[in-house]
């Protein structure tokens, strides 16, 4: 059995509520009691929709918000107290959805990849670009454009290459395809498969988008309200979804073949339409 590389125990986010005048009048669970483990080089996909905690849970492993309580460990490491330092931030490193937004457009593709390079003398920059480019298989005279040269796609391939620049160990990779087109999106779940093998990269997924993660991740999580609700080895959990939030993730996902379509859960409609997540629950309990 590999080692895990990342494990969340028990972690919890609460955000304090305030009334008008400051006072605490209760609190948001964001995250609440959520465990979950990598093992290194593994690849596990977080799902869950708009306000499931997806977000805090990758804010609190960047170290850019701390738990209310339970723990992140890196390599059997805490990262209380890691997450701010440099070595710590060259092992953990994140690719958003958006790479028009992460992209600085006054930066030349090669100056937005070397910015983790700073150490490096100018020629051995330049030769780390070339290979960072590569990897990502995009020509190395692209390091002279700048980002609106650029697609959706190929500027995705650069945030994938700035965030390999410090040759990092885990990628946390936030609805990184949500903003592209679902050919390019196929193209960008490849490159992060074959880079993972080769690099032996770890991978935490987030998407709200259940169906992506099921070629890619090797096991999935369900988020529900800051609670980690159904987790197992993908195949696994789209062949017998055990809880009806994950169901109705899956019944609702688009399908193009008839055979997708049998594999399709079959979820009770309420007047013609798919109930909402707390609808279903309600119907399940009684
Ligand atoms: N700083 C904050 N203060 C108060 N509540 C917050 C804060 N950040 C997030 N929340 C709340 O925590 C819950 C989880 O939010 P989070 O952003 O983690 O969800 P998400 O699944 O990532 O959603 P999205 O995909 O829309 O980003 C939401 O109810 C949100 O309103």
């Amino acid at each position: 059995m590999t080692r895990p590389l990342l494990e969340a125990v028990n972690l919890a986010k609460h955000y304090p509520v305030k009334s008008p005048l400051g006072f605490k009048t209760g609190a948001v669970r964001a995250v609440d009691g959520v465990s979950f483990s990598i093992p290194e080089g593994g690849i596990y996909g977080l799902a869950g929709e708009s306000g499931s905690g997806k977000s805090t849970i990758a804010r609190m492993i960047m170290g850019l918000t701390t738990p209310t309580s339970g723990a992140l460990l890196l390599g059997g490491r805490d990262i209380a107290g890691q997450a701010g330092r440099r070595a710590y931030r060259s092992k953990v490193q994140m690719v958003f959805q958006n790479p028009g937004s992460s992209l600085n457009p006054r930066r030349s593709i090669g100056q937005s990849i070397a910015v983790p390079l700073s150490g490096l003398s100018r020629r051995a920059r330049a030769a780390r670009i070339d290979e960072l480019l590569g990897m990502v298989q995009l020509p190395a005279s692209y390091a002279r454009r700048y980002p609106h040269e650029l697609s959706g796609g190929q500027r995705q391939r650069v945030a994938i290459a700035r965030a390999l620049a410090c040759a990092p160990r885990l990628l946390v990779l936030d609805e990184p395809t949500s903003a592209l087109d679902v050919s390019v999106q196929a193209k960008i779940i490849d490159l992060l498969t074959e880079l993972g093998r080769e690099l032996n990269l770890t991978f935490l997924f987030i998407s709200h988008d259940l169906s992506l993660m099921r070629n890619f991740a090797e096991e999935v999580g369900v988020l529900y309200l800051g609670k980690l609700v159904e987790t197992g080895p993908t195949a696994e959990v789209f062949a017998r979804p055990r809880h009806a939030y994950t169901r109705l993730l899956l019944a609702s996902v688009p399908v193009i073949s008839d055979e997708e379509a049998a594999l399709r859960p079959q979820v009770p409609l309420i007047d013609g339409e798919m109930p909402t997540a707390e609808q279903l629950i309600a119907m399940e309990q009684r």
